[in-house]
């Protein structure tokens, strides 16, 4: 199937673009979803996490403290790559498993790290949604409630803005409100369809 790698940095609206997509009949395939799915209990990856940073990673539910996973991966290079050397293979296998079940005129991967971690070999084409960082971190930090200073800590282990928009094969501004990204997303949807057409 003809496929579009949806990327962008945290809070720069990836989901709110995915949205509108989903909108126009486009099944979305989510990254962030496909990490979440591999660390749930039961899978084990979850037990070698509880190995690797100890009981204390867990809940009582059993479920992973994602905040506190947060809070260390992210002040911690080495963790970090751990961490990353662990799921993003599963990830990336969940992904190929939801695309493949993707059943619309082409259909949308949606991933902070699609450039950085290869998925975008999964993808025909690569669509930035772009925004000015001051702006990227007010939204994140808005939506999350998170701290700003962490949220610069998570953009710091992403590409930056300026390598990300040299990767694009489309861009999505979002720098103004939700009715302009969803008038932008509505164009490159007939562009999408024409490019799915042209691909069979
Ligand atoms: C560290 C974890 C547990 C924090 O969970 P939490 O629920 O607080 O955040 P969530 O998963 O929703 O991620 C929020 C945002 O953080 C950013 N982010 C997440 N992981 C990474 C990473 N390894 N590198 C850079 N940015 C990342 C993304 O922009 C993402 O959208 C989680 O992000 C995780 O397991 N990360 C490693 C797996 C990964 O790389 N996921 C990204 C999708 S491929
Ligand atoms: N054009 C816009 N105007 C105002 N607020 C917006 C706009 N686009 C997105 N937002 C808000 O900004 C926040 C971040 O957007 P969103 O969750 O879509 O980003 P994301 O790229 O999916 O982030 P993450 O990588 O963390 O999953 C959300 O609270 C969202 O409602």
């Amino acid at each position: 199937m003809y496929t579009v790698g949806l990327t962008g940095g945290i809070g720069s609206g990836k989901s709110a673009a995915a949205a509108c997509f989903t909108e126009l009949g486009i099944d979305v395939v989510d990254a962030d979803w496909a990490a979440r799915v591999v660390v749930q209990p039961g899978q084990p990856a979850l037990a070698q996490i509880a190995a690797h940073f100890g009981a204390g990673i867990l809940l009582e539910s059993g479920e992973l403290d994602r905040a506190q996973l947060r809070a260390i991966v992210f002040e911690n290079t080495a963790e970090r790559e751990w961490l990353e050397q662990l799921l993003h293979p599963l990830i990336r296998e969940e992904i190929v498993r939801a695309l493949e079940a993707s059943r619309s005129a082409y259909g949308i991967l949606e991933s902070p790290l699609l450039i950085e971690s290869g998925q975008f070999k999964l993808v025909d084409r690569i669509c930035v949604v772009d925004l000015p960082e001051a702006l990227q971190v007010e939204r994140a930090s808005g939506r999350d409630r998170s701290d700003p200073e962490q949220i610069r800590k998570i953009m710091g282990a992403q590409l930056s803005r300026s390598e990300r928009l040299v990767r694009a094969d489309d861009v999505l501004d979002n720098a103004g409100d939700l009715a302009s990204l969803k008038a932008q997303v509505e164009s490159l949807h007939q562009k999408y369809l024409r490019m799915a057409e042209e691909s069979i």
